[in-house]
């Protein structure tokens, strides 16, 4: 928190506030030294922290009595007005409803094939890369395909990698502007008419702008052309006819902001593990081999092969758990409660923070905890690790677990396969100069002490 409170307040003052890029990276430190049960400020709000997989369960189970806090929905209602991460309950419901009624394996496999033309675009750009010899910033690169595979897969654009990379720097200011927010909402309110948030409300337009065309243009389709595609998450979206053109818009830009950079950096710790543990990236190329051998480079898996995957499917699922990109889940307590898992008693009004980090590397639950070790999930007659419901929950669990899960661990491990079926991977700066940094959500960056920055990974890609 502030300094100021460290004279009203007993105990450290860590100085995320000053960096709030370091949230997660303090709350860490705080975890290994203290219980798995604590109370802390954050900036000028006390929140309870857990790391018990019980109590997230708990957390997950009721959205009328966790709702997401006040000062979260309100923050989220600032950037995307109306949308699923500040709906009220009631709204949120018949989203979800609608969301999982048509969210399955039929709509994936209608994806396959536009899957794979954003999938050859990263292989051509790999192979200039490796042709070049020279290392690629693979943060960026990874981002402009999962953009491709939001804009262009999932909601049916025609958006070039420039275009797409466009877009992402435009959600990365909102990220960060959200991450201020998060940190000042009060001070910046207090100060809008001095233009506090005028770098928010100027990149919301330009999003905005984009995702309504998207809207406008799907609205104006005729039926013909309607039935020449296959459905998709736009026409899900579109269905909500209940809600206002304004909140389908701001649920589209939810899903590109939710959508993309979870996965793209998710298959970058996936990369930075596989450089340092062999043994896992030995399993993927006998698997690829084994599965694969009469496919040339020049083929894409098909999506009966892409559910195939055994092996590939452990490595995406363990770099979840050992870097789970939304590490915290915060909620607030509309009545008295007491956490289910640690016995905790939250008066009404608390905001309690479910600290998966901390649960999906705790010691008492995992074996070898702080190891990437994808065979934990079993495969090939092996069974599984044993661990109680809650301790894995990079996607959340329950009744507001993640939305767009099925599209994830489709994407994930299908990316991983290609890309590890023509390529190796090296990567390009020191091993411990790659951490963790807090935008809302948590991102790998490259630490560079020359520029003083925090920059995407670095690597050197080889032809296979
Ligand atoms: C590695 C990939 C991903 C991870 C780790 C991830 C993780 C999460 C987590 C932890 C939540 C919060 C759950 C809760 O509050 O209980 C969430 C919510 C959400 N995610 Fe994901 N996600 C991923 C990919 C995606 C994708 C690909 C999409 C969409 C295409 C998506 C859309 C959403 C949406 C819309 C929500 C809000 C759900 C609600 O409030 O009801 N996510 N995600």
């Amino acid at each position: 928190g502030p300094p100021l409170l460290s004279v009203l307040l007993p105990g450290p003052v860590r100085t995320f506030h000053a960096n709030p890029n370091l949230l997660t990276q303090c709350l860490s430190a705080i975890s290994r030294a203290h219980p798995d049960v604590f109370a802390l400020w954050l900036g000028l709000t006390r929140v309870v922290v857990t790391a018990d997989p019980a109590d997230l369960v708990h957390m997950s189970s009721d959205p009328r009595l966790f709702p997401r806090p006040p000062c979260l929905r309100a923050v989220f209602d600032l950037a995307l007005p109306g949308g699923i991460f500040s709906m009220s309950y009631e709204p949120h419901r018949v989203v979800r409803a609608a969301l999982h009624k048509n969210f399955n394996h039929s709509m994936l496999r209608g994806f396959h094939p536009a899957m794979k033309r954003a999938m050859a675009t990263l292989c051509d750009a790999l192979h200039r890369a490796a042709v070049a010899g020279k290392p690629i910033d693979i943060s960026t690169l990874l981002s402009s395909t999962t953009f491709m595979v939001i804009l262009n897969v999932a909601f049916g654009g025609h958006f070039s990698s420039e275009d797409c990379l466009k877009f992402a720097a435009d959600i990365d200011i909102l990220t960060e502007e959200l991450m201020q927010e998060h940190m000042q909402y009060s001070v910046r309110a207090a100060f809008e008419w001095a233009g506090s948030r005028a770098r928010l409300f100027a990149c919301k337009k330009r999003i905005y702008a984009t995702c309504n065309h998207f809207v406008q243009r799907r609205l104006a389709e005729t039926r013909a052309e309607k039935e020449a595609r296959t459905p998709d998450m736009l026409d899900t979206i579109l269905s909500l006819d209940q809600f206002s053109e304004h909140v389908m818009a701001s649920l589209v830009v939810e899903f590109a902001l939710a959508g993309s950079y979870t996965t793209s950096q998710t298959i970058v710790w996936s990369l930075y593990e596989t450089c340092y543990v062999a043994r896992a990236l030995e399993a993927v190329h006998e698997e690829l081999a084994r599965k694969f051998s009469g496919k040339g480079a020049d083929e894409m898996l098909s999506f009966e092969e892409v559910d195939t995957l055994e092996y590939v499917r452990n490595v995406w699922k363990e770099s979840t758990r050992l870097h789970p990109i939304s590490p915290l889940l915060g909620r607030a307590v509309t009545a008295d409660v007491t956490l289910k898992g640690s016995g905790v008693h939250l008066p009404k009004g608390t905001i309690v923070y479910g600290n998966i980090q901390r649960i999906h590397t705790h010691p008492d639950i995992w074996s070898r905890a702080d190891e990437f070790r994808p065979e934990r999930w079993g495969g090939r007659g092996v069974e599984a690790e044993r661990v109680p419901f809650g301790a894995y929950a990079a996607f959340g669990v329950g009744k507001t677990k993640c939305v767009g899960r099925f599209l994830a661990d489709y994407e994930g491990p299908f990316i991983i396969a290609e890309m590890h079926r023509r390529f190796k991977f090296r990567l390009a700066c020191g091993k411990d100069e790659v951490a963790n940094r807090s935008n809302f959500i948590d991102l790998p960056r490259y630490l560079n002490e020359s520029t003083g920055q925090a920059e995407g990974i670095p690597m050197y890609v080889e032809l296979r």
